[in-house]
């Protein structure tokens, strides 16, 4: 039998769209929220990385700046050394931007040194860069003289008649405390992002994690483009394969690139809680939906599952009854019940038409064999007394002979109608061989059939029969005593009964004698 009802696939349907929606809801959301947090991560990123390469590009300027002045009082007293000294040690000690100070003669030789400790006087400059190029310079990041990792910020030092003299030069210990730690370290608080700074030879000037510092960093997409570009946002992998959300920016004075960058999973963990939220919210709701849901497809389905299962038992008597008691509430339920109605209807009145052609004499219409037979199990099963005549037209041969079959035909529908009209509707009247009639009598004692017998005997004497004239009938009465004999004893003491009826002159009643249920009376 098939399992799978309607109210399982009005379910089975409604879980698979709620699914389907919430899927798709859920990754629509999720590809609209992390496209929202990406680009707001890269734009934060760009921001931030352009703001610190202002401020960077602000300081180096004002550290020129100061230098300058110096160099334009050292081009006056150039050829005092004690002079110049003073004047490095005044601009160190302005304030910290510089980890020290220099100042070289037109070939590179240190002539003064602060602090004095460095013993850097009289040995030649490493990048002769700002010799060559006579201008201001900020260099990339080298090893100093004195074997620190630096960035050399340079003025040239001219004379009034704009001859050059030599360059005062500040240099930035990259692996120490510096402005640049100050600047970015002072600004940069988020988590699980990192800043760094680096410059033309893609060296790390500054990186959130100081051991990185002096760190050359080649084949990474985020450099080369904090090198080659303003500003702007990149999503890349770093030189750990870690797929970074970056915003860059470069610093015009010394075309230095700062990367402003978080890890891609750390900005989407954020989403990843959020959808779980969403997911834990959304389960109550869901709950209820489907609740709601099994509610209505049981009540869709109950009127038409009740119509399916009544109508698999078409033929039984109160099926009719139970179909109309189903309450079917909505149009297609209800056009299918009175549908169901009517057909099972018509079936039943077929089955009984069927029922009543397989169990009636289709001459006379009265019950045939079979049907008694039926009857007489039912009473012999309920104990129902009843008592039987046996009856057979007199001499039925010579009315066919005589008058022709069909008279005969005519005749035995006339007696069958006498017979009906002369029973009880409790009564069965049955014609059980050719001119042969047995009556079942339910309930009726011997002397009522024996009245019963007679009245039936005089009514088809006294009924012409058109083309036959008159015909008699002789009949033999017995009564059923119970159980104590058989159905078929009683049934053929009646026929000897009508026997003896037809042997002693016919057109008669020839009743079983009272008490004696075996004694059948001799034929006279
Ligand atoms: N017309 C007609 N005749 C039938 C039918 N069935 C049986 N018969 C005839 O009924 C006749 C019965 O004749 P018999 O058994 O000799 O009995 P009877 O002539 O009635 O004589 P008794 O019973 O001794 O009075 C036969 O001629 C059968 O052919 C039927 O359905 N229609």
């Amino acid at each position: 039998m098939h399992k799978l009802t309607l109210r399982t696939l009005i379910l089975l349907f409604a879980l698979a769209s709620a699914i389907a929606t919430l899927i798709n809801a859920f990754l629509v959301t999720y590809t609209v929220q992390k496209r929202a947090l990406v680009e707001t991560a890269l734009e934060s990123n760009r921001a931030y990385a352009a703001k610190l390469a202002e401020i960077i590009n602000d300081n180096l300027n004002s550290d020129l700046a100061r230098l300058r002045y110096s160099a334009t009082l050292m081009g006056q007293s150039f050829n005092d050394p004690a002079q110049m000294a003073r004047e490095a040690r005044r601009l160190l000690h302005q304030d910290s931007s510089f980890s020290s100070l220099l100042i070289a003669d037109h070939e590179g030789v240190v002539i003064a040194a602060e602090p004095a400790d460095l013993n850097i006087t009289g040995k030649t400059l490493r990048s002769l860069d700002p010799l060559v190029e006579k201008r201001p310079l900020v260099s990339p990041a080298f090893f100093s003289i004195a074997g620190n990792l630096v960035v050399f910020l340079s003025y040239p030092i001219r004379n009034d008649a704009g001859e050059y003299l030599g360059v005062i030069g500040g240099t930035i210990h990259l692996n120490k405390s510096n402005s640049l730690h100050d600047i970015i370290g002072k600004h940069f608080h988020r988590d699980a992002s990192s800043v760094y700074l680096v410059d033309q030879s893609r060296r790390l000037l500054y990186h959130t994690d100081p051991d990185r510092i002096g760190e050359q960093i080649n084949d990474n997409a985020i450099i080369d483009a904090a090198l080659n570009s303003d500003n702007g946002t990149l999503q890349a992998g770093n030189s750990q394969g870690i797929e970074m959300l970056a915003g860059y920016a470069r610093v015009p004075q010394s075309q230095w690139g700062i990367v402003v960058q978080q890890p891609l999973h750390n900005v989407l963990s954020t989403l990843q809680e959020l959808m779980h939220r969403l997911i834990i919210g959304m389960i109550p709701m869901c709950v209820i939906g489907l609740s709601l849901i099994w509610w209505v497809a049981s009540r869709i389905s109950r009127p038409l599952r009740k119509l399916a299962d009544y109508a698999q038992q078409p033929d039984t008597v109160d099926n009719i009854q139970r179909i109309e008691q189903v309450d079917a509430g909505y149009y297609e339920a209800v056009q299918l019940k009175r549908a169901l109605i009517t057909g099972v209807r018509l079936l039943q009145t077929r089955i009984g038409q069927l029922n009543v052609q397989a169990q009636s004499d289709a001459l006379t219409g009265l019950a045939n064999r079979r049907a008694m037979d039926e009857t007489l199990t039912l009473w012999q099963e309920t104990g129902r007394p009843f008592a039987v005549l046996a009856a057979d037209i007199d001499h039925f041969k010579r009315i066919n002979d005589q008058f022709g079959h069909d008279v005969g035909d005519l005749t035995l529908k006339s007696v069958a109608t006498s017979l009906r009209q002369c029973l009880r509707s409790a009564d069965l009247p049955c014609r059980v061989g050719g001119e042969e009639f047995l009556i079942l009598l339910p309930d009726a004692s011997l002397a009522v059939a024996a009245d019963v017998a007679e009245r039936i005997r005089a009514t088809i004497a006294a009924t012409p029969i058109e083309g036959a004239g008159h015909v008699n009938i002789s009949l033999g009465v017995a009564h059923w005593h119970g159980h104590q004999e058989t159905q078929s004893a009683v049934l053929k003491r009646a026929d000897e009964l009508l026997y003896t009826a037809k042997r002693t002159g016919r057109n008669r009643v020839v009743v079983q004698k009272a008490n004696t249920p075996m004694e059948v009376p001799e034929p006279g």
